[in-house]
């Protein structure tokens, strides 16, 4: 786990896609320019499309500059591509890509570590782990792991059953399931300022904390995933998985340790306390919004309903708010409220902890109120830390205003999205699977998730569209906060 130059081969199924060529080449090649692969590499990509090698590396050259604007000059990293045409269903071409695989091994010296990428559909992960297997491409010299995309099924059932047909063939151990907003500096940094921290552990608990709010808000719309997406919509998409990963990051106990079993194991806690709901529940605690037309950074948008391959009349809800409780001694009682949605004002990830008030407003004959102290952990675009206090309003006699103690970690707008694939990628080359999510957390998460999807399948939404492309989503989603005597705190930073 220490090598910090892994030597190992990459087999990339579904190499000629979307995630490959957008974050998946592009991160291959920052481990190599930062000098974290050794020249004991290789990647080898799998898909139907014909390509020779020197077509593919065309390929993976050209999207690799189109990703990180730069001309790639450096040849010698490209001549590490191979590509294999293969369909993943055709158990035959199985035996031909381990032959190349033993051949690239043999000239670059790589002592049999293979790391299989499954970028493809979930429908054809059972079949391509099983061949591997049935093959022998997994029966190597060293070790060899499974990278699977998500979504991780399609509600616990089917997920229990794509699990089954996986483990057939790769134990626990050797599984990595990618959540990419794990790999997010300032998510990673959430443990960090909880855990090394003295003036928050104390408070970190109900009787000083009001509410937590996470809104993960995006521009896009569903781009050209609509046939997946329509499937899918957000509840599966964000909520089960990158939102639920981030409330058991804020949630959990102190780890025995940092091992990635004492963390994960204080995770699934956190999800497994999670307040189930119930059929009744759902509309009370949850609000689905399907965004209509609308301006978006100054353009004119299409409504959900007009996307490509997007159903007409579709159901599927575009965002999602909901309110969390989780039934331990720690939280009982804290709202966690989250939120996201595609076709947003702005592309913006935060967490927001709102502290209880103090007990009683002293200065009430200056300042009518004392704002709460609030914390901020910014994900993305920006990446910091803002606290918010209060402070006496300078020449005026024992008036509060607020104040703001600001870090900034990353100060330059930049999406970090690739930045989180090439550090998990990292992670699952030297072995490390804290960052990855274990089978028991997808499974908490698909039992909270399934009774909403249920009563949202079996219930039109009548008012969809119910949110004007570049707004914050639907009305509900304020009076969900309203309700309880909060409101969302705005992503700008103008509290
Ligand atoms: N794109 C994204 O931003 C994200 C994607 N994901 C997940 O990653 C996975 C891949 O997504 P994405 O790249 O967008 O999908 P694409 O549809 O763009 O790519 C699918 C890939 O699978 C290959 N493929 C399809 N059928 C076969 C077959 N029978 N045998 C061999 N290869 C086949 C295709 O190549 P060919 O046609 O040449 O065979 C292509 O390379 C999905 O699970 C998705 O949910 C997750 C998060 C984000
Ligand atoms: O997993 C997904 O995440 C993206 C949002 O990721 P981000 O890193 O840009 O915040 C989302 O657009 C996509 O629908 C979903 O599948």
């Amino acid at each position: 786990m220490n090598d910090v130059q892994p030597k190992a081969t990459i087999v990339i199924f579904g190499a000629t896609g979307d995630l490959a060529k957008r974050k998946l080449f592009p991160s291959i090649y920052k481990l190599y320019q930062k000098g974290k692969l050794a020249e004991q590499f290789a990647v080898v990509g799998v898909a139907r499309r014909p390509h020779t090698d020197e077509s593919f590396r065309h390929y993976v050259k050209e999207t690799i500059e189109e990703a990180t604007k730069q001309e790639l000059i450096d040849e010698k990293f490209i001549s590490h591509f191979y590509y294999h045409s293969l369909d993943a269903t055709n158990t035959q071409s199985y035996e031909q890509l381990n032959e190349l695989l033993t051949r690239v091994e043999e000239q670059f010296h790589i002592p049999g570590n293979r790391i299989f990428y499954l970028a493809m559909a979930p429908e054809f992960f059972g079949t391509i782990t099983s061949h591997l297997k049935s093959e022998g491409l997994t029966a190597t010299n060293g070790w060899t792991r499974l990278v699977i995309e998500k979504p991780f099924g399609h509600d616990l059932q089917s997920a229990q059953r794509l699990n089954e047909e996986i483990r057939q063939s790769f134990s626990e151990e050797q599984i990595f399931r990618i959540d990419h907003y794990l790999g997010k500096e300032m998510v990673q940094n959430i443990e960090v300022i909880r855990f090394a921290n003295a003036i928050f552990e104390p408070l970190w608990n109900n009787r000083f904390i009001a509410n937590i709010q996470i809104t993960s808000s995006e521009t896009l719309g569903v781009e050209d995933r609509g046939r997946y997406y329509d499937h899918s919509g957000a509840l599966r998409d964000m909520v089960q998985n990158h939102m639920l990963q981030m409330v058991a990051l804020l949630a959990m106990e102190p780890p025995i340790k940092l091992t990635t079993d004492d963390i994960r194991s204080e995770k699934v806690k956190v999800l497994r306390a999670l307040r189930p709901m119930t059929h009744d529940d759902v509309e009370t605690y949850f609000v689905r919004g399907q965004y209509g037309r609308g301006i978006v950074r100054g353009q004119q948008v299409v409504g959900y309903r007009e996307e490509h391959s997007v159903d007409p009349n579709s159901n599927t809800e575009t965002f999602v708010a909901g309110k969390l409780m989780i039934d331990n001694f720690r939280w009982a009682g804290v709202p966690f409220y989250i939120r996201t949605g595609k076709r947003m004002t702005e592309k913006s990830t935060k967490i927001v902890v709102q502290f209880k008030d103090v007990p009683m407003n002293l200065y009430y004959r200056t300042s009518e109120h004392v704002h709460p102290n609030l914390l901020v952990i910014h994900i993305q675009p920006d990446e910091g830390i803002t606290l918010h206090l209060n402070a006496k309003k300078s020449g005026e006699s024992m008036k509060t205003t607020p104040i703001k103690l600001d870090y900034c970690n990353n100060c330059i707008d930049g999406i970090n999205t690739p930045e989180a694939y090439e550090k998990l990628l990292y992670d699952c080359m030297r072995g490390d699977a804290t960052n990855f999510t274990h089978w028991d957390e997808v499974a908490a998460s698909w039992s909270f998730v399934d009774p909403i999807s249920e009563v949202w399948a079996n219930t039109k939404a009548v008012d969809f569209p119910n949110y004007e492309a570049g707004s914050m989503g639907p009305k509900k989603a304020d009076e969900l906060l309203q309700k309880d005597g909060f409101h969302w705190w705005p992503l700008n930073g103008t509290m």
